[in-house]
């Protein structure tokens, strides 16, 4: 069998155990369900063409461990759905239908929606299980095992997954190891197909030509595997990109107040074993760039308090910035407490693999990395040369991995220069202040000041010594220097002239 040979001559072992594990869930499938009760869901795409050669693969495999006669293994039995749509690409209509007849492909074409068109095939056949080309990262994934039950409302059958963990350059090793044939879209720029409507060629991939027609190279040339959808129609999210033009400029909301917490992860903190360098430098940073902090909290090394946390304030906070409890140590609970605050896993990420793998090289051991395992479905890497690691974004929370000072330094001065491509972190309207000082008792400013913050609600107006017996420091802050003046005014007004000096 050319495909399995091909494999098998390889020297990629991780393409090997990619496709050991994929064949093995194919081998289960075909054990547990008769050949007429699955059906393979294809769609011309890079994935589904994957998934039909380690099909033809795995039958033949599961043949021949049945000591079956090796005649008819050449056709291949399992009925084929494609959902045809009037908005696929033509190259990929063209591609469907020439591969079913390159293979003998039993093709059920449906032009129903997938639902409906499901519902009609499962009450016509006796389906029990449908073999589908989806991989963690896209967006359906989420939630899914090799093995998934459909889901409630959908008719019942098995979805088996045989390559849900498999990133986008195992992919295209696949592809280009055993020389298959596929879309010729991919040659074009393309990196996941959709709809006409919702697909262009992924940016990443344009050959800058001035004079002529833009060029791409080709899909398998991608080096970021994460980005195989930057050439679909994007959905942006209300919280994440509030003026949605990715300038990272003063915010068009000027006067809207974005709001973040910060939560801090370890009981050395918690118990105050240790002081905590990083919480009071975050959190000018944050409120340097526009932001207010009202809240920061710190948790002990226990998922379920930093799961309790994170659900608490990412739903009421524009941002939760946390750090602490990230790394390989049984405390490090931070990444799994975060995906049990959105109900997700932790799934294995590539991309984060292979830095932590450049990193840590010859301490990482096994297949697996335990530390490269991540939210599914909700976190994005930020990438930054200056940084070893990228910071972790899991929808509007982000994640340091920062131990001491400096490194959060670095680590915030890259993500505010992600922001400025990315949009992510608004840059709002920065805050202003003054600062009076008086020889006054706390007693007769407390009632002026009182009515004063009535008056100025948009205002933060707060009072603090240095030292017992120093003068009181009266400090004005907000976004509206002509507010502070008033305010300042206002209660000059209700003192003798020389009551109050200004700090600057
Ligand atoms: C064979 C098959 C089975 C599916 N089963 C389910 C399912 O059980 N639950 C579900 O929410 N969506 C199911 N879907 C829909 C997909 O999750 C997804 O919405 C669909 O592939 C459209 O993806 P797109 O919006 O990226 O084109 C199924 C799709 C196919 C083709
Ligand atoms: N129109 C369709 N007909 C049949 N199966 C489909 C259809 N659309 C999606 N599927 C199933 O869902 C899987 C995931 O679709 P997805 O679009 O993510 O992958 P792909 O089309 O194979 O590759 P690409 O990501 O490059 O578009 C497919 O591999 C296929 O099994
Ligand atoms: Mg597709």
């Amino acid at each position: 069998m050319e495909i399995d040979k091909a494999i098998r001559e390889s020297d990629d072992r991780r393409l090997k155990t990619k496709y050991n594990n994929a064949i093995y869930v194919i081998k289960r499938a075909l054990a547990l369900y008769s050949i007429e009760e699955v059906a393979f869901s294809f769609n011309g795409g890079k994935d589904s063409t994957v998934l039909l050669h380690l099909l033809r693969a795995g039958y033949f495999l599961h043949k021949m461990e049945q000591k079956c006669s090796n005649g008819g293994l050449t056709s291949f039995p399992i009925r084929t759905i494609y959902f045809e749509s009037s908005a696929a690409f033509p190259e990929i209509n063209s591609f469907t239908y020439d591969t079913a007849s390159s293979y003998g492909l039993q093709l059920d074409i449906i032009s129903s929606d997938f639902k409906s068109g499901l519902e009609k095939l499962l009450k016509a056949n006796p389906i029990r299980a449908i073999f589908l080309g989806v991989r963690i990262g896209d967006p359906t994934a989420v939630g899914q095992e090799q093995f998934s039950p459909s889901s409630p409302g959908w008719p019942p059958f098995m979805r088996v997954n045989p390559i849900l963990d498999w990133s986008y350059r195992d992919v295209w090793a696949f592809i280009l190891t055993c020389k298959v044939q596929y879309c010729s879209l991919y040659d074009q720029g393309y990196t996941s197909i959709g709809s006409i409507h919702d697909t262009v060629p992924n940016a990443l991939l344009s050959i800058s030509d001035s004079c002529c027609k833009e060029k791409f190279k080709p899909a398998y040339l991608l080096s970021d595997g994460r980005l195989e959808r930057a050439g679909r129609a994007k959905k942006f999210s209300s919280s994440s990109n509030a003026d949605g033009n990715g300038s990272g400029s003063v915010d068009s909301h000027k006067s809207s107040l974005l709001v973040a917490s910060v939560i801090a992860v370890g009981e050395e903190i918690l118990f105050g074993t240790v002081e905590d360098q990083l919480g009071p430098s975050l959190r000018r940073k944050i409120h340097s760039i526009g932001w207010s902090v009202p809240q920061t909290v710190v948790v002990q090394n226990d998922k379920d308090s930093v799961a309790e946390e994170v659900e608490r304030r990412k739903s009421t906070n524009d941002m939760v910035f946390i750090y602490g409890g990230v790394g390989p140590l049984h405390s490090d609970v931070t990444l799994a407490g975060v995906a049990k605050a959105f109900g997700v896993r932790l799934a294995p990420d590539e991309e984060f693999e292979e830095y932590l793998r450049h990193l840590i090289s010859d301490h990482c051991t096994g297949d697996q990395n335990e530390m490269a395992l991540l939210p599914e479905g909700i976190t994005e890497l930020l990438h930054h040369e200056k940084l070893a690691v990228p910071l972790i974004k899991c929808q509007n929370v982000i994640i340091f991995t920062a131990t001491n000072a400096t490194e959060l330094d670095n680590e915030w001065d890259c993500l505010i220069e992600l922001t400025r491509s990315c949009g992510f972190l608004p840059m709002m309207v920065p805050y202003v202040s003054k600062h009076l000082q008086t020889n006054l008792s706390d007693v007769e400013t407390a009632q002026p000041l009182s009515k004063l913050s009535l008056e100025f609600p948009d205002l933060n107006i707060g009072c603090y010594r240095k030292s017992r017996k120093g003068p009181l420091i009266i400090s004005f802050e907000g976004k509206d220097l002509t507010q502070i003046e008033s305010a300042v005014e206002s209660l000059c007004k209700l003192f003798h002239p020389g009551t109050f000096s200004g700090i600057h």
